[in-house]
C-alpha cells in the first residue's frame, strides 16, 4: 500500500486558536490545510440559501454532498468559494455560525462530509483543524493536539477580533455564546468535542500565538522526525 501522508490534527473549542495555529503550521511545513469548521459553515450557508429546513437532516446532508466548493489558502486568510461565489465573509456571520453549530449536530451531515474531509490528505502532509479531526476523521494521525483556553480568554479573543473589524458587541454576550456553543459541541452524540486518547493537550490561556506554535512545532518534529 502507498504510504499515507501524515496528518496533524488540531481540535478544540471555539476561540482556542486552532485556525490561527493550523494556518501558520501548514505554511511553515508546506502542508495542505483543512479548516473543517468552514465545511460546516458552508453547509449551513448553502442550506440557508436553498431555504432548506435545517431540521430536515436528509435534505441538509444532500446539500452538504452537492456543494461545489473551493479553498484558496495562499492569502492571509483562507478564501472560500461556494458555487463560484466568494463567501469568505458570509460564512463568518453570526447567523451562519449558529446554523453551522445546528447542522454539525446532524449525523447524516457529518457522514456526508467525512470523505470530503479525508480527500484533503495529500503529500507531503495535512494540517486539519476542527472538533473531531483526531477522534473520527483522521484517527490514525501521528500528531494530535487538543488546544484549549479558558472560556473568559476565548471570549476576550473574539471580542478583540470583532473590535478590530469595527463590530461592536458586549464581552458578556460573547462569553454566554461561547459557553452555549461549548455545551452544544460537547454534549451532542455525533462526534462530540473531546480529546482523542492519544492527543497532547495544550492550554493556550497564558501563551502567545508564537509560544503555541513553537510548542506544536517541537511536537511535530519529534513525532514526524523532521
Ligand atoms: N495564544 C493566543 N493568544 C492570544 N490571541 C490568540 C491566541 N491564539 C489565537 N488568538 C486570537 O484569537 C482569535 C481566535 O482564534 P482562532 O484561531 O480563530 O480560534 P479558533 O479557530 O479555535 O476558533 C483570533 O483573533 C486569534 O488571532
Ligand atoms: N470538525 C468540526 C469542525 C467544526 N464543527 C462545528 C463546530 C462549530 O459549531 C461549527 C463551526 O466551526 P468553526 O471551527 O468554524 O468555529 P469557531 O471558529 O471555532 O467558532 O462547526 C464540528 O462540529 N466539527
Amino acid at each position: 500500500m502507498a504510504e499515507q501522508a501524515p496528518v496533524i490534527t488540531i481540535d478544540g473549542p471555539s476561540g482556542s486558536g486552532k485556525g490561527t495555529i493550523a494556518k501558520l503550521l501548514a505554511e511553515k511545513l508546506g502542508f495542505a490545510l483543512l479548516d473543517s469548521g468552514a465545511l460546516y459553515r458552508l453547509t449551513a450557508l448553502a442550506a440557508i440559501r436553498a431555504e432548506a429546513d435545517l431540521e430536515d437532516e436528509a435534505d441538509v446532508a444532500r446539500i452538504a454532498s452537492g456543494m461545489d466548493i473551493f479553498f484558496d489558502v495562499s492569502g492571509e486568510e483562507v478564501a472560500v468559494t461556494l458555487d463560484e461565489d466568494d463567501v469568505t465573509r458570509a460564512i463568518r456571520m453570526e447567523d451562519v455560525s449558529m446554523a453551522a453549530s445546528r447542522v454539525a449536530a446532524l449525523p447524516m451531515v457529518r457522514a456526508a462530509l467525512l470523505e470530503r474531509q479525508r480527500a484533503f490528505r495529500k503529500m507531503p502532509g495535512l494540517v486539519a483543524d476542527g472538533r473531531d479531526m483526531g477522534t473520527t476523521v483522521f484517527p490514525d494521525a501521528p500528531v494530535k493536539v487538543f488546544l484549549t483556553a479558558s472560556a473568559e480568554e476565548r471570549a476576550q479573543r473574539r471580542f478583540n477580533q470583532l473590535q478590530e473589524k469595527g463590530v461592536s458587541v458586549s464581552l458578556r454576550d460573547l462569553l454566554e455564546d461561547i459557553r452555549a456553543r461549548d455545551e452544544r459541541d460537547t454534549v451532542r452524540s455525533a462526534s462530540p468535542l473531546r480529546p482523542a486518547g492519544d492527543a497532547v493537550q495544550l492550554d493556550s490561556t497564558e501563551l502567545t500565538i508564537s509560544q503555541v506554535l513553537d510548542t506544536v512545532l517541537e511536537l511535530v518534529r519529534d513525532r514526524l522526525k523532521m
